[in-house]
């Protein structure tokens, strides 16, 4: 295809092109791109990336993948199968005779091509981490007939999980001309113990109108062997998990049995949850869909306080260990006067307390709204109802005290002991509807590109990789980064300093409770 660029470093001025050839470990063919190996690049763990103990011979948990250039760039990158596998044959990306792509100057990656993790810097500061960019490959390590796809979502619910599932068939069809993919039944204990369901663009045209997963999903009934088992036994080659921070735990895992057995299987994560927990990535897909729902709710408690005297309107969302939800919806909607959130702790009496700040509130205005995030006071809910804080769910996530109803009681108990002011309080907890619904139409975008970018992963033989936006820019994340740490509303950040100039609510830290100064801003 005359239009389509097919030289490599076509995209990057020569002089960067020459700092920054790289060559990945052992799979550094892996577009057939030149990949010569530049003197001023080091790969600190040597070999294919996964290290052994020297004596026994025998391979332990393989080791990050990690390059540094000049000025300390750094790339942090996937794993591939070549790394593991010997002399896998290559193919021409069938896209490159796909009329629907043919206009695109240059359609396909640059191998060399990364996207930074920090794209503030400061002009003395080092180049810092990079991840590989994600997109379609100029050669690929599957023929589109040997492709046995599957997919799976695990976890709760989240808008836009049909349209991903959409996406990864319809991509795998028309892009790759891949007729094979399974749907896995009801999450990670599906590989073992359902049927399995043929999916086929046909088949999930429509499903992205819906909420849900078309496939069912559940927490717990993770089993690493009896899942690879499954893998293998199906005759799947490529893997397409998706699912929230416990998921992406299990698909490394899964990722590792897989190497260690040395399957040609490749495992792509696509990132999940309304939360917005995922380090790394701008944000997960749904969680625009979820605010906007949310904010239908304050809306309602808005205008059932603003019709009461004294009235307030409660809102409880979901956010079990991360406040985004909470954050964004008041931002969103500008009628919250307090905003809760895990992240944040606070008092509910005496002086700088949330009960002073209701009755200062309901003097001023004569109403007000407060949202709370499910996470939020769960230390203060346990020590008053003295709760156990031990019980989990399926997959060992802490099972959470209803704040919202026990701060209800809270407020009213107040009031009522007070006798000086009657309050109306209405509480809503929209809970399920936030998650429960369709994806809106950015979602809808975001959720096709997440969907594609895996594929092209997965199809140039990309593996134990999560994909998602950095910076805007789609890049393929070590399952390790996305791993290691939660992602968390930082309080000393210019957003929520945004929120709390909206809402003017005190910051309920007492004087002794410090915040650690450093922190990113947004
Ligand atoms: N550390 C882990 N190792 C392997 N598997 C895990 C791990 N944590 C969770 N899982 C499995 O991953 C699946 C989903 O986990 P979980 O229920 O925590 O949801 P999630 O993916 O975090 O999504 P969300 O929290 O957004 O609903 C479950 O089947 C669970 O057993
Ligand atoms: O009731 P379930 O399905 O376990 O899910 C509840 C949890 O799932 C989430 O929506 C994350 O997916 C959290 O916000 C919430 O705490
Ligand atoms: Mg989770």
């Amino acid at each position: 295809m005359g239009s389509m660029s097919t030289g490599v470093g076509a995209a990057i001025a020569p002089a960067a092109t020459a700092a920054l050839k790289l060559r990945s470990l052992a799979g550094a063919e892996a577009d057939g791109g030149d990949h010569s190996l530049k003197k001023n690049l080091s790969c600190p763990n040597s070999g294919n990336g996964f290290s052994k103990l020297p004596s026994m011979g025998l391979e332990i948990h393989s080791k990050p993948k990690m390059l540094t250039g000049d000025f300390g760039y750094t790339l942090e990158d996937v794993p591939h199968l070549s790394d593991f596998i010997p002399d896998l044959p290559t193919y021409p990306n069938p896209l490159q005779d796909n009329p629907a792509y043919s206009a695109v100057r240059q359609f396909f990656v640059d191998y060399d091509d990364t996207v930074a993790e920090k794209i503030v810097v400061h002009k003395d500061a080092v180049r810092g981490v990079h991840f590989r960019r994600a997109g379609p490959r100029q050669r690929v390590f599957f023929e589109s007939d040997d492709v046995q796809a599957c997919i799976v979502t695990c976890g709760g619910l989240c808008p836009g999980l049909n349209t991903v599932i959409r996406e990864i068939v319809c991509g795998l069809n028309h892009m790759y001309g891949v007729k094979r993919v399974l749907g896995i039944d009801g999450g990670y204990r599906g590989f073992y113990s359902k049927n399995t369901v043929s999916l086929t663009p046909k088949s999930v045209n429509d499903i992205h109108k819906r909420g849900g997963t078309v496939l069912g999903t559940s927490r717990g009934g993770y089993d690493t062997k009896k899942i690879v088992d499954s893998i293998q036994d199906r005759g799947i080659n490529q893997v397409y998990i998706i699912g929230g921070d416990g998921t992406q735990k299990g698909a490394a895992v899964i990722f590792e049995e897989i190497r260690k057995r040395g399957l040609k299987v490749a495992v792509a994560g696509i990132p999940k949850t309304i939360d917005n927990d995922i380090p790394v990535i701008d944000k997960s897909f749904g969680f625009d869909s979820a605010v906007e729902e949310a904010e239908r709710a304050i809306t309602a408690a808005h205008v059932e306080a603003t019709s009461f005297e004294n009235g307030i309107g409660l809102v409880k969302l979901m956010g079990r260990y991360s406040g985004f939800i909470a954050m964004y919806a008041t931002l969103a909607s500008r009628d919250v006067d307090c905003c809760l959130i895990p992240e944040s702790p606070f008092i509910l009496e005496g002086p700088g307390g949330l009960l002073e700040y209701i009755q200062k509130r309901l003097k001023e205005n004569g109403h007000m709204v407060i949202v709370i995030a499910e996470g939020a006071g769960q230390e203060l809910v346990s020590e008053s109802l003295r709760a156990s804080t031990a019980q989990q769910d399926a997959s060992g996530n802490r099972l959470l005290q209803d704040v919202g109803l026990w701060i209800s009681q809270r407020i009213k108990d107040h009031f009522s002991k007070q006798r000086k002011m009657t309050i109306n309080l209405k509480y809503i907890d929209p809970t399920y509807m936030i998650r429960a619904i369709p994806s809106n139409a950015s979602d809808n975008v975001y959720c096709t590109l997440l969907a594609q970018s895996a594929v092209h992963g997965a199809m140039a033989g990309y593996t134990g990789f999560t994909v998602g936006p950095v910076n805007g820019r789609h890049a393929y994340i070590p399952f390790d980064r996305v791993n290691e740490k939660q992602n968390k509303v930082v309080i000393t950040d210019r957003m929520w300093a945004r929120l709390l100039s909206s809402t003017n609510q005190p910051s309920f830290l007492s004087s002794n409770q410090t915040v650690s100064p450093h922190q990113t801003t947004s």
